[in-house]
């Protein structure tokens, strides 16, 4: 037979149906959101989205070769309300992001409109008896996206912006020895769209809730750049991981509800 030569890079998204049939699929992430098809949808209002983080939840940060990831012990960590039929519990977060200065690399777009990164706080159903049970049940996982604007330091996410140098490589990993509640990476006005649909990421499960927040946060210049402090493998050798966001795929039909 041919020599199978391994592509020691991962295919980009655009490869990712040959391995991963589902990229095709009807209910695949991130998506534009068109903000004048969104339905309000009273019900969301009338049992507002609960989040209850505790502060010393966050274990570590990790560099997994295609984001940073702060990895979180959901112990008393939990959402619910809002579009949740139960409890999910965070089980960490982490970001994607573009090119150095850009515009682009949010995940999800409104109106068209790109961020210069975007937030994801991933959340496992409790029904489930742990992570890799959820997530690929279709309502396994829950996440909450948060877009990032350039403008002022972001003062709560300073302290894990400062790791990411000390990260450099896949598999690296620094422990978070400090008290952190991620609920300060989230906007003051907690409105947001939600829709249902995948991992963003292979193996692109269609097991997510999306709840992406209508706010962005304001994160420095300085902050979005420290993001490339991570480095990843590119066909040219090692460089600066960037680009790890997915373009928006076909919202195949589907309603995004808004509060
Ligand atoms: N951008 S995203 O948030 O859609 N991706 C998340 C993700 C990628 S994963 O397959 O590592 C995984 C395992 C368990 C839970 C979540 C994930
Ligand atoms: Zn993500």
């Amino acid at each position: 037979g041919f020599l199978q030569v391994a592509s020691p890079v991962p295919q980009g998204p655009n490869k990712w149906h040959e391995q991963f049939p589902i990229a095709k699929g009807q209910r695949q992430s991130p998506i534009d959101i068109v903000t004048s098809n969104a339905k309000v949808d009273k019900a969301l209002s009338d049992n507002p989205l609960k989040v209850s983080y505790s502060n010393n939840c966050c274990q570590s940060v990790t560099n997994t070769g295609a984001s940073f990831q702060v990895v979180v012990d959901g112990a008393g960590t939990e959402i619910s309300g809002g579009p949740l039929d139960s409890t999910y519990k965070l089980v960490q977060f982490h970001a994607h992001w573009g090119p150095l200065g850009g515009d682009e690399g949010s995940e999800h777009t409104v109106d068209g409109v790109t961020y210069p990164a975007e937030l994801h706080l991933v959340h496992w159903n409790q029904k489930y008896k742990d992570v890799g049970e959820a997530v690929d049940k279709p309502d396994g996982l829950a996440v909450i996206g948060v877009f990032f604007s350039r403008g002022k330091e972001h003062a709560g996410f300073k302290p894990i912006s400062d790791l990411f140098a000390k990260v450099p490589r896949k598999a690296d990993k620094v422990d978070i020895s400090f008290n952190y509640d991620p609920a300060c990476l989230l906007p003051a006005r907690r409105d947001y769209w939600t829709y249902l649909g995948s991992l963003t990421t292979p193996p692109l499960f269609e097991s997510v809730t999306w709840i992406v927040m209508k706010d962005p946060v304001e994160v420095s210049a300085e902050q979005l750049a420290a993001l490339r402090n991570l480095l990843w493998e590119t066909p040219s050798g090692e460089g600066q991981m960037c680009n790890n966001y997915r373009p928006p795929q076909p919202l195949q039909g589907r309603l995004v509800r808004s509060t």
